[in-house]
């Protein structure tokens, strides 16, 4: 009997469904620009040297495999916070931080958004007890993540397309126009799509008008280490907001630093005014997973804890951090020197000014679906380009692709 007539064809993802598009390509030229992956120069996938050495002593330790805590492993989840905000940081070392560990960062950004759904801010106007701002443009999950959690969502200007930058004024404009106590998204650091970071000045003003209008504040960090190479300077804008005393939510992805991806390793925090107040918040993070995922798997936790537990470790991990960081910016000024011996008189500064996996490249949807239909090149039809898809075996292809559909 079909019990399940009714149900509409859902859309496939903008990100993850192109990528299955681009898999089914038989065409032998095919590139894919879509997914934030990282790829080596030969565009293949990397498993980072201190991961293979922490699953060796894993694996030689012969641990159980019992199930982890619903709030996930105590080790992971306090070395993913120290990572953030410093060992030394006050609100981990006097025990104010609600944290556990999620589904990756997108887990993280889930198990908020209940929270948020559940406890509007008390200082929340009425207009804002369930709402959240975020970025235009944002990671398209977002949306989907934070309605589906009960929250409405709504943009706030941050991608100027004329200068290619922040659109500061705009930002600050409609910050100030939020309802007292209401949710404001940020990126951490490597914003997608655009590549495009406040300066540390521009981050003061932001904290001064989330003070002034009272917002909570949820960093999305997805990036820490991968966007500049060194995970002290991608940390600066949280530290920024914690040192000024805000109660921040931080969602943390290790899926990109790490590289990995599948084992889906990430942790939310939430920053307290007290213990008190971390014991409650905890209590509740935990009534969000247990009939959600109940807890959270093992291997990728075990892993990053072992890495970020082991000196010699984390300093590879480093070195292989800034390696992949290093290898972007080398894609990012080849592929601009590329398109500019192209196209001369355009400027493509943007391309390596922009920082972390993605370039906005300014492409328009049309030119995007003719670069997907003439040259088996595929990127997300807002123009965004995974550079760590671009190597010096296809970053002239990829170039002249683009010369020619801009034509
Ligand atoms: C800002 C941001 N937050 C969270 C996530 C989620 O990462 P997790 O894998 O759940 O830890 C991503 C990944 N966005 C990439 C990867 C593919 C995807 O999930 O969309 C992207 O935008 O291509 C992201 O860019």
């Amino acid at each position: 009997r079909p019990l399940w007539r009714d149900v509409p064809q859902g859309a496939d993802d903008p990100i993850l469904g192109l990528n299955q598009a681009f898999v089914a390509d038989a065409s032998p030229d095919k590139v894919s620009l879509v997914v934030g992956a990282y790829r080596d120069a030969h565009g293949k996938p990397v498993v980072l040297r201190a991961v293979r050495a922490a699953e060796e002593r894993i694996v030689a330790a012969a641990l159980p495999k019992e199930y982890t805590p619903i709030a996930g492993m105590a080790e992971f989840v306090r070395a993913a916070i120290a990572l953030m905000l410093g060992d030394n940081s006050s609100a981990l070392t006097e025990g104010r931080i609600a944290a556990v560990q999620t589904l990756s960062g997108t887990g993280a950004c889930r198990v908020a958004a209940d929270l948020l759904a559940r406890f509007p801010s008390p200082d929340a106007e009425p207009a804002a007890a369930k709402l959240i701002y975020v970025p235009e443009p944002t990671w398209s999950n977002h949306w989907a993540i934070f309605h589906d959690a009960g929250l409405t969502v709504r943009g706030y200007r941050y991608w100027d397309g004329d200068s290619l930058g922040l659109d500061e004024d705009g930002l600050l404009e409609d910050l100030r126009a939020a309802p007292r106590g209401a949710t404001l998204l940020l990126h951490a650091c490597a914003h997608n799509p655009t590549g495009v970071d406040p300066t540390s000045a521009q981050w003061a003003r932001i904290a001064d008008v989330v003070e002034e209008r009272a917002l909570r504040v949820l960093f999305d960090s997805a990036y820490q280490g991968f966007a500049s190479g060194d995970p002290e300077r991608d940390a600066a804008a949280v530290r920024l907001f914690v040192e000024r005393g805000h109660p921040i939510m931080l969602a943390q992805s290790f899926a990109k630093n790490f590289g990995l991806y599948g084992e889906r390793v990430g942790a939310l925090s939430v920053v307290t005014a007290s213990v008190a107040e971390a014991s409650t918040v905890l209590s509740q993070l935990k009534l969000v997973i247990r009939p959600m995922y109940s807890s959270p798997p093992l291997h990728g936790a075990r892993i990053v804890a072992q890495v970020l537990g082991d000196p010699a470790l984390k300093q590879l991990w480093l070195e292989d951090c800034a390696g992949m960081a290093a290898r972007i910016a080398q894609m990012r000024s080849a592929l601009r020197t590329e398109l500019e011996s192209l196209q001369p008189g355009r400027s493509w500064a943007h391309m390596s000014s922009q920082i972390g996996m993605f370039c906005f490249s300014g492409l328009r949807p049309e030119e995007v679906d003719a670069l997907r239909e003439q040259y088996h090149l595929y990127l997300t039809r807002d123009g965004r380009i995974s550079m760590a898809s671009v190597n010096p075996g296809n970053v002239r292809h990829v170039a002249q692709a683009i010369t020619e559909v801009m034509a």
